[in-house]
């Protein structure tokens, strides 16, 4: 299977969403990433509701929802009203991660659980293989533009032995500090998904960098 690419909104220019939408969908990315943060799990707030369905009404692309919230169990209704594809949950915000999951799958949605940096990979040995995807977090989450924390490939190969292991179908996405360096790293270590937020929108040809992420 060849990678995906999910360029993330957050580092777009908010004064022309409806561009930056379009621009994504007239490119080679597989889906659109959509950060939201609450301002308590993060020491940042970025969008909610009300423009995550405004982004739907334009999107081509399945939304690729990432929830930097606590207790995101709450909100998997809303979630699914703006017709999310993938619903992803950090494991830092879930007393019953568990059950989440069963609940996101159970409104038709995919589920993704997400690690900090400092969140080993064998915290998932449980649960691996009942979910969709997990999502590395290769910077501390809350701000785009960060550097990429080296130690994430080690942890993806460390993820990826143990859903080989398994014989699990979960796919691997990597979030933060993504560019064509650090992409073929990721890549190299066995990622299935790539977000890129800076490496996309700060370059002047933003679709360029999408078709180069994705030939990588
Ligand atoms: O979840 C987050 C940040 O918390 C990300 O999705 C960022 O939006 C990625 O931005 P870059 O690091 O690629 O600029
Ligand atoms: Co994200």
């Amino acid at each position: 299977m060849t990678h995906k690419i999910a360029p993330s909104l957050l580092s777009a220019d908010f004064g022309n969403l409806q561009a930056a939408i379009e621009m994504v969908n007239q490119s080679e990315a597989d889906w659109l990433h959509l950060d939201i943060m609450d301002g308590v799990f993060v020491p940042n707030i970025s969008f909610g509701f009300p423009v995550l369905k405004y982004v739907k009404e334009i999107s081509t692309k399945p939304l690729d929802v990432h929830l930097m919230i606590t207790d995101p169990i709450k909100f998997i209704k809303e979630i699914k009203g703006i017709g999310a594809y993938m619903m992803n949950v950090h494991y830092e915000t879930c007393v019953h991660l568990h059950r989440t999951v069963e609940q996101i799958r159970e409104n038709g949605m995919k589920a993704g659980v997400t690690l900090n940096p400092h969140t080993p990979v064998s915290l998932l040995e449980d649960i691996v293989s009942d979910v969709d995807m997990v999502l590395i977090m290769s910077v501390n989450p809350g701000f785009g533009g960060q550097k990429f924390i080296e130690h994430s490939t080690e942890k993806i190969s460390v993820l990826k032995e143990m859903i080989l292991r398994k014989n699990a179908n979960t796919l691997i996405e990597v979030d933060g500090g993504i560019n064509l360096d650090t992409g073929k790293k990721v890549l190299t270590a066995g990622a299935d998904i790539l977000v890129a937020g800076n490496a996309i929108f700060s370059t002047p040809d933003p679709m360029q960098m999408i078709a180069k992420l994705k030939t990588l």
